[in-house]
């Protein structure tokens, strides 16, 4: 279990992230999203140890990661761009990977060797980015780690390699209990993969819920309402998170519980009713206009 306890990272006097609190449990797929600068990246490297928070703390499983070489040789973090020594091979990374984290498997590894297309003793620095990025999971998942931290993961891998890694993951999952945390712009990605999601802004955290549970909680209702005053005693009675009108037909996404929602609206005998489903896209775009985010010319 990961634990994040009033975590705050200041970078100059900039707040990256400000007093943010969230516990991930063993087993979850954790997705984390936010908008450009939220401090996704700065969260995530916190977690693993990497930066020292100004204030608060990281614990896995009980213990604090940060200067822990115990507990950090259990996480494993993927940073966006993968890193690796100049002129090394994928066989020289697995020496030095070997070295440093005890759980390092032979067996995964030869294992693993054979799902990706890669020459190990070829230089990492000849290869594509996508070969880079399939390179990095061998490495990573090869270190048996407890937590596995990615950021922005499946960038530039094509999409059967995609299906790959993620197949690997929930392996991973289900066989070994590992606990995963993926920070992606990809929301159709994050929605496959991911059973919990956190969404940040501003170095906060807005929402941290169940994926089904945050898709359960949120609708996207057409109404036509018989008089338009109808709309105005309507809205104020409900959690509207975006309104729209396209003509006679208004649009609004709403939070709360369907059956309620859809009473609400049946008080008033619409001509229309239609209660949709939304995207996690949908979600995330209409929960950062809550959060004070411009999203108006997205809406053209
Ligand atoms: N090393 C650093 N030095 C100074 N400021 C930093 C540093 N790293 C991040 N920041 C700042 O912290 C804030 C959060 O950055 P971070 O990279 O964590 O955001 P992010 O959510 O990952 O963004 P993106 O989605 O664009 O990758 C930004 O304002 C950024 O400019």
């Amino acid at each position: 279990m990961i634990e994040i306890r009033g975590v705050s990272k200041i970078f100059q006097d900039r707040k990256a992230v400000d007093g943010l609190s969230l516990t991930i449990h063993k087993g979850n797929i954790f997705g984390l999203l936010g908008s450009n600068g939220a401090g996704k990246t700065t969260l995530l490297k916190t977690i693993a140890g990497i930066y020292e928070p100004e204030s608060g703390e990281v614990r896995i499983d009980g213990k604090p990661v940060f200067e822990s070489p115990d507990t950090k040789g259990r996480v494993v973090f993927m940073p966006d761009f993968p890193y690796f020594f100049p002129q090394a091979s994928i066989m020289q990374m697995a020496d030095f990977y070997k070295s440093v984290y005890p759980g390092w498997s032979e067996d995964r590894f030869q294992e693993l060797g054979n799902l990706f297309p890669l020459n190990p003793r070829r230089k990492l620095n000849r290869l594509s980015k996508g070969m880079r990025q399939q390179a990095a999971f061998w490495l990573a998942l090869s270190c048996m780690p407890d937590v596995l931290i990615m950021d922005e993961p499946l960038d530039g891998l094509d999409p059967v390699m995609r299906r790959l890694v993620k197949n690997v993951l929930f392996q991973e999952v289900a066989e070994r209990g590992i606990t995963v945390v993926i920070s992606s712009h990809n929301l159709r990605e994050i929605e496959d993969l991911c059973d919990h999601i956190g969404i940040m802004h501003g170095g906060a955290l807005l929402i941290d819920k169940e994926l089904d549970e945050l898709k359960s909680d949120t609708h996207k209702v057409q109404v036509a309402f018989r008089d338009e005053r109808h709309e105005h005693a309507l809205t104020a009675k409900l959690p509207v998170l975006h309104r729209e009108q396209r003509g006679s037909v208004f649009l609004y996404i709403v939070k709360g519980d369907r059956k309620r929602i859809e009473e609400y609206f049946r008080v008033y005998d619409p001509y229309v009713l239609d209660l949709l489903p939304l995207t996690l896209e949908e979600i995330f775009i209409y929960e950062m206009e809550g959060a004070g985010y411009d999203i108006a010319p997205i809406l053209l």
